[in-house]
């Protein structure tokens, strides 16, 4: 079964409120293409239908055909009815279901097996009942929002450390487990018979009728005891399911290879003129389209639009100037194809001598453009593959179950190549109001060595300017939406946010379109960050950090005053290399890294804070 089945066999089971909602969900377009369906590398990675008044049944099977599914967000609808079999979708890491009209007790083993779940989100429904043991037992579970609900009986102890959980407005009861105790009181409020810290109730308080006071310590041990044995025969259980669910997991979807680029794209040839071949080369100054590639590149292997066209395709993702093909050529050699819509802000002479402008670049961290192609309608731009696909899909798509995701070192290579990428654009474009403009962790590709190569770089004069406005990260800046100002402290700025996003694992809010939790990626740090090592603030899947904290808060600082709303105080690029050029993976022995670090501070140490205590 291919995604687009298996997403239309989905559909079948769905009432949709809002007219034309899912229009896009035709089968003659590629599935990336459908509106809320979230792809890398062509594969469907995500759905994310909100605020759609969406209603009817959520059909579980049909959405285990998307193999590569990792995230499901149907907030703010009206699906009622009890908790669906979502554990049959094992490689789930979000689930998001708030405001909507679910209801009943969810099962103790509802989540059973759920190794990969990581944010939950089902505030505001009708759930009651005890929360489910098995939710308490996810190995990788961070964030748990349940408020609104009527759950009841006692919070169970959570295996794994949460870093955001909000339980409020429920029915829940009893002693507030120890390792909760640290943790804002508005997590509990509303929940009368709740007792412990850090609710300023005691359980055997008169303020609570008829709840159960704190336990003895006899009970306890025994509740322990059992508790432990529960928690052995499950992990041995656990382990035995992975095993053989690793031997089964299927490749993830890769599509076939049968069909041409011209046929999954719809990319044409200039029309046949006086019967000749649509191969032909037409003479450009006779007015006639051109079907051949215009190449910029000497150094690379030379084939025509016809070999392109004929060659087998796959679809990369689609962004908001179009989509970007994988084309496979005869000889094996990998191109990626990216077509572009909103691309006629340039004449045709103007468009190829920026074009031979672009060409001419040349520098380790940029993705040389190879070869184009003009037509008044139709703009494709041909480039090399990158094999380990974006760095935003490195940071939050978790391509196959199991890999690492980046550790800090590599972290750290790949925010120096960017740095060094830019400042070179930043040498070669002068005449550019941002010589990226553009930049974003899709627009990041990564080598096989984890070398980052920009993309999409240099394409501001050619894009549409109301196309430009809506969607290119240079017009996100603050100064753009201050005083409408590009400068070239823009690329800067980009530069600060993908640091940020590096750093902290989260999506910045304003211009990618995953965008969970709606928050302002600089404001988060800045109200976070009080200069010292706070292990939240960090991507808990960046490892091998230890003996490194003085240098990740050293590159944050330096994200940070790459994002100064001051277009003045913010760094120029060169600056912002320096100070990045210094940073090293590891604190070297003699470095007094500790005293210099304190000073920075408002003076507390962190001696002794180990990376490990963050959970990593
Ligand atoms: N040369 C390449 N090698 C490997 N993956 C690529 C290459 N070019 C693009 N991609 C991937 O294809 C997907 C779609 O890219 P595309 O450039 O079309 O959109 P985008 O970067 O998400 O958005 P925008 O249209 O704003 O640039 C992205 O995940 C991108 O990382």
């Amino acid at each position: 079964l291919s995604d687009s089945e298996a997403i239309l066999n989905f559909k079948k089971s769905l009432v949709v409120g809002k007219a034309d909602a899912l229009a896009t969900w035709d089968a003659k377009n590629p599935p990336c293409t459908w509106a809320g369906v979230l792809c890398n590398r062509g594969s469907v990675w995500g759905l994310q239908m909100e605020n759609l008044e969406l209603s009817g049944s959520i059909d579980i099977e049909a959405l285990t055909g998307l193999t590569s599914l990792r995230t499901l967000s149907f907030m703010n609808n009206k699906f009622g009815g009890p908790f669906p079999e979502f554990k049959k979708l094992r490689a789930l890491k979000s689930l998001y279901l708030s405001n909507n009209q679910f209801e009943g007790t969810i099962s103790g083993d509802a989540f059973e097996g759920m190794g990969w779940l990581k944010k939950l989100h089902l505030s505001q429904n009708k759930f009651a009942g005890e929360i489910p043991i098995s939710m308490s037992k996810l190995p990788k579970l961070l964030d748990v929002r349940l408020d609104g609900n009527q759950f009841s009986g006692q919070i169970p102890e959570f295996e794994h450390n949460l870093l955001m959980l909000n339980l409020s407005n429920n029915a829940l009861t009893g002693l507030i487990p120890e390792s909760f105790s640290m943790m804002d009181p508005k997590v509990f409020e509303g929940n009368k018979g709740l007792c412990g810290k850090p609710l300023e109730i005691e359980c055997d308080s008169p303020q609570l009728e008829g709840q159960p006071k704190s336990s003895t310590k006899v009970p306890l041990i025994i509740t322990g005891l059992v508790t432990a044995l529960t928690v052995i025969i499950i992990l041995g259980v656990v382990f035995l399911l992975n095993r053989n669910y690793k031997k089964k997991q299927p490749p993830l979807a890769v599509e076939t290879k049968e069909s041409s680029l011209q046929k999954k794209t719809g990319i044409r040839e200039a029309e046949h003129r006086n019967g000749s071949s649509p191969a032909k080369s037409m003479a450009t100054s006779s007015g006639v389209e051109n079907t051949k590639l215009s190449f910029l590149r000497e150094d690379k292997e030379k084939f025509d639009l016809q070999d392109l066209l004929k060659a087998s395709a796959e679809i990369l993702g689609s962004g908001c100037f179009g989509a970007s093909y994988k084309a496979v050529l005869s000889s094996g050699k990998m191109m990626v194809v990216k077509r572009f819509k909103h691309m006629n802000n340039a004449g045709r002479d103007e468009f190829q001598d920026h074009m031979k402008r672009l060409g001419r670049l040349k520098h380790h961290n940029l993705l040389p453009i190879v070869a184009y192609y003009y037509r008044k309608e139709e703009k494709l731009l041909v480039c090399d593959f990158a094999e380990r696909g974006s760095l935003s899909f490195n940071l939050h798509g978790n391509q196959t179950l199991g890999k690492p995701s980046l550790d800090w070192s590599t972290r750290l290579k790949i925010v120096k190549g960017v740095a060094r990428g830019l400042f070179y654009l930043h040498q070669d474009l002068p005449s550019l109001m941002a010589p990226h403009g553009h930049l974003k962790s899709s627009n990041v590709l990564l080598t096989k060595t984890f070398e980052p190569l920009l993309t999409d770089y240099g394409l501001i004069p050619l894009i549409n300017q109301e196309k430009a406005q809506d969607h290119m990260v240079a017009y996100k800046s603050p100064e753009y939406l201050l005083h409408r100002r590009v400068t070239k402290k823009t690329d800067v700025w980009g530069l600060g946010i993908l640091i940020l996003e590096i750093l902290t694992g989260k999506f910045p809010a304003n211009f990618l379109r995953v965008n969970q939790n709606g928050e302002d990626l600089v404001s988060w740090v800045n109200l976070s960050f009080k200069g010292v090592w706070t292990p939240d603030l960090f991507d808990k899947e960046m490892a091998k950090t230890k003996h490194c904290e003085g240098q990740i808060l050293q590159l944050l600082r330096i994200g940070l005053k790459c994002c100064e709303t001051d277009v003045e105080k913010r760094l120029e690029i060169g600056e912002a290399l320096e100070k990045i050029e210094e940073l090293k993976e590891r604190e070297s022995d003699d470095d007094d890294f500790y005293s210099t670090y304190v000073s920075e501070t408002d003076g507390r140490s962190s001696k002794g804070v180990s990376c490990e205590s963050i959970n990593l």
